[in-house]
């Protein structure tokens, strides 16, 4: 049988991975895709979002992020899709991984090759990666996730680039190809892009890989992925002796609100536009499934720093728990505050 090619989907919170993974659904008609989704929140709100007409499969790894605390958990859906796949349980061609935004795709894509499992299996075709044009400078700047998904791409997509003016999109671009000149990079407006610029481009290179990170191949005992007192701060992926080692349990905390009682549209515009003035600075991503009084739909509402947007989502289903929630994820937000003013938010 023919190995199941992977395609890890990748980027900092909120650069547009969900956008264009549903775009791609469904456009891929007749292509049956398997999908798995890590959230770092504790609530999978992209489930919501990644509504598709297409038969796929959608896999949840919420809580925990795969590139660490959950990788044996990517393992084993792994191992588990393709047996049932051998038996005839399912039928998919081939397999995303959507990370969640604060992922290594280092340890992510290791798996493709230290797991004889998964390696019998599974062959990794390319890591993309998402840059998202208005925050990227100050990510790649200040977190090194995003600076390891620049590194660690094979293709790289340039979102939100509606948003910038043109030169800073070139500066952009010429930053990104000094960081890592082998990806070619494309513009997309939420998610456009031609299926054949996202699958099978036979892209993951093992040897660059091991350019940015001779310990590819290892087995990572030993490794300790939250003990580190030091950073290593490189532009360049390719020069950073501890890649395994990032600390973002450490200091982004996630935390979800939630009632279920309708909330009114009015007061959570005014308070939720004045979080964002105050504390948009930390909150590095925050998104939610809202029941607002007044509607019969779902709302969709997310947000990166001050950007916020919200769109409608489908009807709430007869009998479905009308349940507002939202999760937040950010360095040091004030929790307490942004509880007390959302439950101030119910209608
Ligand atoms: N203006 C603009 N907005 C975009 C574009 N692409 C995505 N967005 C918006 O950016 C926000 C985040 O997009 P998502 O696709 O949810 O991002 P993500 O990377 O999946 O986010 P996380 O999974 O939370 O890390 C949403 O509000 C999108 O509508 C784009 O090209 N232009």
């Amino acid at each position: 049988m023919s190995l199941i090619p992977a395609t890890i989907l990748t980027g900092f919170l909120g650069s547009g991975k969900t956008t264009l993974l549903k775009r791609v659904l469904s456009e891929a008609h007749g292509q049956k895709i398997a999908v798995i989704e890590n959230e770092f929140g504790a609530e999978n709100i992209d489930n919501d979002i990644l509504v598709s007409d297409t038969q796929e499969q959608i896999i949840q790894l919420s809580n925990g992020c795969v590139c660490c605390t959950i990788r044996e958990d990517l393992r084993s859906t792994l191992s588990d899709l393709a047996q049932r796949r051998r038996k005839g349980e399912l039928d998919f061609e081939r397999i995303v991984i959507e990370t969640t935004g604060l992922a290594d795709p280092g340890p992510v894509a290791q798996t493709f090759f230290m797991d004889d499992e998964v390696a019998e299996s599974f062959q990794l075709d390319s890591i993309l990666t998402l840059v998202d044009a208005v925050h990227a400078n100050e990510q790649l700047d200040t977190r090194q996730e995003a600076r390891r998904q620049v590194g660690f791409a094979d293709q790289i997509f340039i979102s939100k680039t509606d948003l910038v003016k043109d030169e800073a999109i070139e500066a952009l671009s010429h930053r990104l190809k000094h960081m890592n000149p082998r990806a070619p990079q494309r513009r997309v407006h939420f998610g456009e892009v031609p299926i054949a610029e996202v699958f099978d481009l036979k892209g993951f290179n093992l040897n660059a890989k091991l350019d940015i990170d001779p310990d590819f191949l290892k087995a990572d005992e030993g490794h300790d992925h939250h003990d580190h007192d030091h950073d290593h701060d490189h532009e360049h992926g390719e020069h950073c002796d501890h890649p395994h080692h990032h600390h973002h349990d450490d200091d982004v905390k996630s935390f979800v609100f939630r009632t279920s009682k309708p909330l009114s549209p009015a007061k959570l515009e005014d308070f939720l536009g004045a979080i964002v003035q105050v504390y948009g600075p930390k909150m590095l991503r925050y998104k939610g499934v809202l029941c607002l009084k007044g509607s019969d739909r779902k709302v969709i509402f997310q947000g990166v720093h001050q950007l916020m947007g919200s769109d409608l989502g489908p009807k709430w289903a007869p009998g479905e728990a009308k349940e507002s929630k939202m999760v937040f994820i950010g360095i040091d937000l004030p929790k307490e505050i942004l509880l007390q003013g959302l439950e101030g938010c119910i209608a």
